[in-house]
């Protein structure tokens, strides 16, 4: 339980602050600017800070639903899961700075089975807005197009409010490039020779860390002493972050920033970066690849404080192509996010950015039989099964059902970059819809549309159907 902060601090300032960090993709404390704003603002008169994870907040926005009768609604068991670890992890860190983690959900009666019905996220969040007296909200850049709506509907009804945005999640404060490059390589190209920050061989700057917080508003103190709902909520997710997942890998991602800075120093304390570029497409196995992408996507792990290790390995151990992979698979991640900022909801058209319509069409028999992992396809039925049972696809595996989704099964790419977001650990939007706008032939690919042989890929990565045996089934043993 929080203990009252020694800090002078005193709700009855008639200037005073309440400064409201709206977490979404920023799940750290460290390098997070937008945090620190916050904390400065409330701390420069004596002010309080709310820190504020809203569950879903765009879901119930009219905007979001109209036009988007593709979308699968409930997150997938494993990226719930990983979100409670990472809410869990989060909230400790602020406990251990003087403040607290406020979850709102508009699904708190699966979290708290006594309380009665709640109204959805985005009202519970404009209640606490209004009852704290909030003076200034701060939230760090995104791509979610649906979160921006959130974010522009609240910025009008709440005009008197101050809006702080710290770009946190990119290497670049802006876009890098003079306008968005048609293509990857143009981008990567334009980025690697222009751009000073990378030639430098110095390291990336870092925002310090806060050391201490100001404290949350008296009344949300006291309401945690009574164990109110906020409160009971943080409870359960505690409870639920502690559940292991039954996987049947050996390994397996385990939300919040400790344990991302815990993957950051084994993976680059081992070999595996060195060998990198020869081991990426493995389908199924924990050292091939980095799996930095999940906590990248939530913002647990700073994308700047991961470019500085792999310079430091590169410095001190060794520097070849494999190393330089890492970076150049990281500036595709650069690219779908200025990608996603750039086209906004063009993201999620059928079209995508192309001029013209794809063929292909939903089609409900295809679509449950690519989900639950039942096409004439075994390598593809066992991404899927992986998928749904641990939140995780290999970059190969993503590309390949993705391929047998558009071309084999001629459905409509959306459906199953929907389903990819329900389920996917590392779901990220601009990732996740310009990967699938790409391999459907909609998106930033100057080749046009990608179609991957099922039978010969199955030859290449999985010879001796291992890959296919492990993930054959349902069973988790
Ligand atoms: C259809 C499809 C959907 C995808 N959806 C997502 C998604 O929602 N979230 C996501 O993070 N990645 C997505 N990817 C990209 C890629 O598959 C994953 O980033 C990668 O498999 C994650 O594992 P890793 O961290 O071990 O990757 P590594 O191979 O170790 O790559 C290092 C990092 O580079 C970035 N990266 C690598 N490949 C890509 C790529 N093609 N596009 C963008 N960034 C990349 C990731 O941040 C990754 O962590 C998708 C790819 C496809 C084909």
């Amino acid at each position: 339980m929080l203990s009252q902060p020694a800090d002078n601090y005193s709700d009855k300032s008639a200037d005073k602050k309440v400064s409201l960090v709206l977490f979404h993709n920023d799940l750290r404390i460290d390098d997070n600017a937008t945090l620190l704003k916050a904390a400065t603002l409330a701390s420069a008169n004596n002010g309080r800070l709310l820190c504020v994870y809203a569950q879903d907040l765009a879901d119930t926005l009219a905007d979001k639903k109209k036009g988007q009768d593709y979308s699968f609604k409930q997150m997938g068991a494993a990226r719930q899961q990983f979100l409670y670890e990472s809410l869990a992890d989060l909230d400790k860190s602020l406990q251990g700075l003087g403040n607290r983690l406020l979850f709102l959900t508009a699904k708190a009666e699966t979290l708290l089975e006594d309380s009665a019905a709640e109204s959805d996220t985005f009202a519970q969040l404009c209640q606490l807005i209004e009852q704290q007296a909030v003076t200034d909200i701060c939230v760090s850049q995104t791509a979610d197009y649906n979160q921006n709506q959130a974010y522009t509907i609240l910025q009008n009804k709440y005009p008197q409010i101050s809006w702080h945005v710290q770009s946190i999640n990119t290497l670049f404060m802006t876009l890098p490039t003079e306008e968005l490059p048609k293509s990857f390589t143009q981008f990567r190209k334009k980025v690697e020779t222009n751009h000073d920050l990378l030639k430098a061989e110095s390291d990336f700057e870092i925002c310090p860390t806060s050391k201490v917080l100001p404290p949350m508003p008296d009344a949300m103190i006291n309401s945690m002493a009574n164990s109110d709902k906020y409160f009971s909520a943080n409870q359960k997710i505690a409870e639920k972050a502690q559940q292991e997942p039954d996987f049947k890998g050996s390994k397996t991602f385990k939300g919040g920033e400790t344990n991302a800075f815990r993957h950051l120093n084994e993976y680059f304390n081992s070999d595996a970066p060195s060998t990198y570029k020869t081991t990426r497409n493995a389908l199924d196995d924990w050292t091939h690849s980095t799996k930095f992408s999940a906590w990248l996507a939530n913002g647990s792990l700073s994308v700047k404080v991961l470019l500085n290790r792999l310079r430091h390995y590169e410095r001190d151990v060794m520097a070849n192509e494999s190393t330089y992979w890492i970076w150049f698979e990281l500036l595709w991640r650069e690219y779908f996010y200025w990608y996603a900022l750039n086209h906004q909801q063009q993201l999620f058209w059928f079209k995508g950015i192309a001029q013209h319509e794809p063929t292909t069409c939903f089609d409900k028999i295809r679509l449950e039989q690519w989900q639950n992992g039942a096409t004439s396809y075994p390598i593809v039925n066992a991404c899927m099964h992986q998928l749904t049972q641990t939140g995780y696809m290999s970059n190969r595996g993503r590309q390949l059902v993705a391929s047998c989704f558009i071309h084999e099964l001629g459905l409509d790419w959306r459906y199953g970059a929907s389903y990819f977001e329900q389920h996917l650990i590392d779901y990220d939007v601009g990732s996740n819809w310009g990967n699938w706008q790409y391999l459907a032939g909609v998106g930033a690919d100057p080749r046009g549309c990608r179609q991957f042989n099922l039978s010969k890929q199955t030859q290449q990565y999985d010879p001796k159907g291992e890959f296919i045996k492990k993930w054959q089934g349902n069973k988790t043993d």
